[in-house]
């Protein structure tokens, strides 16, 4: 057969939002709206329909390739002769700066806990891997924050490796929204999950030549998509209420920025947006969006309008 580029099939099942919520099949909401809104992310409008229509099917799906996982397991146990050690079930979950990731996260780290399996889900974000403020000023690279080479990537390979090899616990750095910096001193200790989540921009980087990527360690993952004038508007958005609130309290590396007045904080927002978070969306993340098992298209009110499931 002879392909020409406008007929070649795509490797991904495009679901409307209309089909997808049938697909939670009996599921009910094991959520109530005060718990919800303590998942919520800043700004982030979710409520218990986009719950009940999106993340309902997407918890049932992953819970059923958790499982089809574990089988499989007992297969390569078969094969051996011998049981093979557990290892967590990963699930990358990618996507630009204030697309919602975070908010996903928790989210499905809670759907998938109180599931009748009940596994055990632990949820780690690669800001944690972020090298700290002196040595990204030290290497020129303080504005390019959330950049594949911002972040000690040799350790956070290290991590997802230890964590797929069955390591019982490891302990990794902590990073502050607030301070904008690697707590000194402060450590998140990881104790072998059946799931663990790993949520950041750049979880879906292809290797460098010679080296491994974590996604070779992901079971599943997923690519939070938006377009990129929604993203913007909802960093602004988010921007300005971080200047009312977090930007208020002294500890926060952006206090000084609560004391200007509304037109410099927008300048201050379209400037990072523009020179920052969405350079690093279209050169480093967008581009990544392909390799993802499942992808979440968002409209401009945040909620999910279509899936891109691929075809295994
Ligand atoms: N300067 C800041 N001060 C306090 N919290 C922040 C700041 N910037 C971002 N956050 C919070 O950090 C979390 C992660 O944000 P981000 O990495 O943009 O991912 P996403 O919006 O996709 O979850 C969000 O809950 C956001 O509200
Ligand atoms: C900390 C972040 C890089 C996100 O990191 P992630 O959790 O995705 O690894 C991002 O939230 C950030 O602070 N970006 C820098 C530019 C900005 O202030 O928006």
């Amino acid at each position: 057969m002879t392909l020409g580029w406008d007929t070649v099939p795509s490797p991904f099942v495009e679901i409307s939002r209309e089909t997808w919520r049938t697909l939670r099949a009996d599921d009910r909401l094991p959520l109530t709206p005060g718990e919800l809104n303590a998942l919520r992310g800043l700004r982030d409008p979710i409520d218990t329909t986009e719950v009940e229509d999106i993340y309902l099917p997407l918890a049932r799906l992953l819970s059923l390739f958790f499982t089809a996982d574990e089988r499989l397991r007992g297969t390569i146990g078969e094969f051996l002769g011998e049981p093979v050690g557990p290892t967590p079930f990963i699930i990358g979950i990618a996507g630009s700066v204030a697309v919602g990731k975070s908010t996903t996260s928790r989210l499905l780290r809670t759907l998938l806990a109180r599931r009748p399996e009940h596994p055990t889900v632990e949820l780690v974000s690669t800001d944690s891997f972020l090298y700290p403020n002196a040595v990204l000023a030290d290497r020129g690279l303080l504005d390019r924050k959330g950049f594949p080479e911002s972040y000690d990537r040799k350790a956070l390979l290290r991590f997802v490796s230890a964590m797929k090899s069955g390591a019982e616990e490891v302990t990794i750095p902590v990073y502050s929204h607030l301070e904008y910096d690697i707590v000194p001193g402060a450590e998140q200790t990881v104790r072998r999950p059946d799931i663990l989540i790993v949520e950041g921009l750049n979880v879906l980087q292809p290797p460098a030549p010679g080296s491994q990527a974590i996604s070779d360690f992901f079971d599943f993952s997923i690519y939070v998509d938006a377009r990129i004038e929604h993203i913007r508007q909802w960093f602004i958005e988010r921007l300005f209420a971080l200047y009312r609130t977090a930007f208020v309290n002294p500890r926060s590396y952006f206090h000084r920025y609560s004391q200007v007045d509304q037109d410099e904080i927008a300048a201050f927002a379209h400037r990072v947006w523009r020179e920052v978070n969405e350079v690093n969306l279209v050169s480093n993340i967008l581009p990544t969006r392909e390799r993802a098992t499942l992808v979440l298209r968002k409209d401009a009110d945040h909620s999910v309008r279509g899936i891109r499931l691929r075809r295994i």
